[in-house]
């Protein structure tokens, strides 16, 4: 059997992504994976941890072999800026990018069987001048998938999103019967595909209030979310709701959910993070490729510091390993 091959993206040069790329690295891996990055910098961020690394440059005509500890694999992609950790430098913004798009296109040409990221900083991007809201809608964008899903996992609670880094004022309009219904097809088919589950069980969330109260604290649940779980419980979704989101998250109403769907990043997330941080992972469902990421961000103030904890970005390697396998 042939040995995969993934495909890892450090993100933001002066965040803790090269740290755990130098970390991770310290392991045996029973995949191939590939750091998309600038090696000169990985290079440096190891001699600043103290941990070794032998760089292998990557040759995509090789036949994949299992990571051996100690080594990295480096598609060498050069940084714009000399990078000092901890310090933002939008010159690298365009970098950053780069490493994106070439893992992208790698998946989607088969040269990788998935995506790892690490975590990237949006605002030194859009500093750049580059309008950037997130892996998730880049990834979307390359792969011209017109929709696609962002879900947070961790032990015992998975919360999936109607709608992304979005404006909390452009929220209440982007909700509409067609997205609803798209994204919890999406998620159904997804859970059934990447987790091996029979009927995923999603509960939807309302978007305002007690789910509306009946239309007298909003109308989103009568005229959009209402008819979107009835649509696909027709089709044979398990789908159900909506439920008031200060209410679902608790254990007598998660003992019955593969998801629960929130209308909104903050909606969902803060429960999340609050129940795993530091154990989760994000997972981008509907794309035409696996893509895993860290729950975390830049972690500036730790970068090249032995303050960094890498169990996201370990648990975001595995589960992908397990979703290529499966
Ligand atoms: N996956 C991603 O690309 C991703 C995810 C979330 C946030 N971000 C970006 O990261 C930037 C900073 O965001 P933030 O400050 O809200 O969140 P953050 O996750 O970077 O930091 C929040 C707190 O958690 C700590 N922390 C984060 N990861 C850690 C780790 N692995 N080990 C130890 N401590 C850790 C930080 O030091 C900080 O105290 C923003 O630009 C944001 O957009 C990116
Ligand atoms: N919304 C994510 C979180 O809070 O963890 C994070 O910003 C990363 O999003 P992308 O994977 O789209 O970059």
């Amino acid at each position: 059997m042939s040995v995969p091959r993934i495909a890892f993206t450090p993100g933001e040069p002066a965040g803790i992504g090269p740290d755990l790329a130098v970390r991770l690295a310290q392991y045996e891996w029973p995949v191939a994976w590939v750091a998309i990055a600038d090696s000169n910098m990985l290079q440096q961020r190891a001699a600043a941890l103290g941990l070794p690394l032998q760089i292998i440059p990557y040759d995509p005509h090789q036949a994949p072999q299992p990571q051996t500890a100690g080594t990295l694999t480096v598609c060498h992609l050069a940084c714009a800026a000399k990078v000092i950790p901890q310090q933002l430098n939008n010159a690298n913004a365009d970098y950053v990018l780069a490493t994106l798009a070439r893992a992208g296109q790698g998946c989607m040409t088969g040269e990788f069987a998935a995506v790892v990221t690490g975590p990237v900083h949006k605002g030194v991007i859009n500093d750049a001048g580059i309008a950037f809201s997130g892996h998730t809608e880049f990834f979307a964008e390359l792969s011209q998938t017109p929709q696609v899903v962002m879900m947070l996992a961790t032990e015992g609670l998975r919360v999936s999103l109607v709608t992304t880094h979005l404006p909390l004022k452009e929220v209440a309009e982007a909700i509409t019967y067609d997205k609803v219904l798209r994204v919890i097809e999406i998620i159904d088919a997804d859970m059934k595909q990447k987790w091996g589950l029979a009927q995923p069980r999603i509960l939807v969330c309302g978007l305002n209030p007690h789910a509306g109260e009946q239309g007298h604290l909003g109308r989103e649940e009568l005229d959009h979310i209402i008819p979107a779980i009835a649509a696909a419980q027709q089709q044979g979704i398990a789908a159900s709701g909506p439920y008031p989101a200060d209410t679902v998250f608790q254990p007598s109403y998660l003992a019955h959910a593969d998801t629960v769907l929130a209308m909104y990043h903050d909606q969902g997330l803060p429960v999340l993070k609050y129940q795993g941080f530091g154990n989760a992972i994000n997972i981008t469902l509907g794309l035409p490729f696996i893509r895993t990421s860290v729950d975390h961000g830049t972690a500036l103030d730790r970068a090249a510091t032995a303050n960094v904890d890498i169990s996201s970005a370990k648990l975001a390697l595995t589960t992908a390993i397990d979703m290529v396998n499966r």
